[in-house]
């Protein structure tokens, strides 16, 4: 992604939140002894967040969460370990790529817990969109997530065009 104008791109490594470790308590836990998904949701958006905000320069709010799937339960005596960067950014929004992961206390495999694309629009003080800097992906890695990144986007701004228009044509 080349720069737009005066405002340069900035690496996927300025913003991304790496390794954030959150250590799973008795009150994180549900009625069947694994971690509430919700907390996890949470957790999450918080780190993404950070990304979000740290890409933009500025205060950033969730604007969607695409399908979550949970793989595999957390559980009581789990670290979850959060990483998030942001893979392609458009005007005034981001999207965040997130996988959580579960390790026991102490260490030893991790597990696959979840992952979750997240749109995050920069907001100035009033909440009205702003611009955000382009995004400059550098590893094999990062160009793939960009590159798939703007597929997603043109699926879920489809749907709700869909769901818009669908809608329009009900009875009240
Ligand atoms: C004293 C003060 C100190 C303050 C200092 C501390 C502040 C501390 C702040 C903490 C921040 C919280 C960080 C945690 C995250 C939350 O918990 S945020 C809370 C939950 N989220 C919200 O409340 C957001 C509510 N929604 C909104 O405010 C508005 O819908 C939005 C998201 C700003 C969009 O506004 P809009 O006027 O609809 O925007 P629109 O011009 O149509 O589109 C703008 C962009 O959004 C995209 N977009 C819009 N809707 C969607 C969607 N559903 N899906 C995907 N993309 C979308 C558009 O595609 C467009 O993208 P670009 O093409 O520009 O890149």
């Amino acid at each position: 992604m080349q720069d737009i104008g005066d405002v340069p791109a900035k690496p996927v490594s300025h913003s991304a939140v790496r390794e954030q470790v959150y250590m799973v308590f008795p009150n994180d836990l549900n009625a069947n002894d694994t971690v509430f998904g919700g907390q996890i949701m949470a957790l999450m958006d918080r780190f993404a967040a950070v990304a979000a905000d740290r890409h933009a320069g500025g205060v950033c709010v969730t604007a969607s969460v695409d399908a979550v799937h949970f793989i595999a339960p957390a559980k009581r005596g789990d670290v979850l370990i959060f990483n998030c960067s942001v893979n392609r950014a458009w005007t005034t929004s981001m999207e965040v790529g997130c996988k959580v992961e579960a390790e026991r206390a102490g260490g030893g495999e991790r597990r696959h817990i979840l992952s979750a694309y997240l749109t995050f629009v920069a907001v100035d003080a009033d909440g009205k969109p702003v611009p955000v800097p382009p995004l400059k992906p550098e590893s094999a890695a990062e160009k793939h997530r960009f590159e798939e990144a703007q597929l997603r986007r043109e699926l879920r701004l489809r749907h709700a065009e869909e769901m818009k228009r669908l809608r329009a044509g009900r009875q009240p």
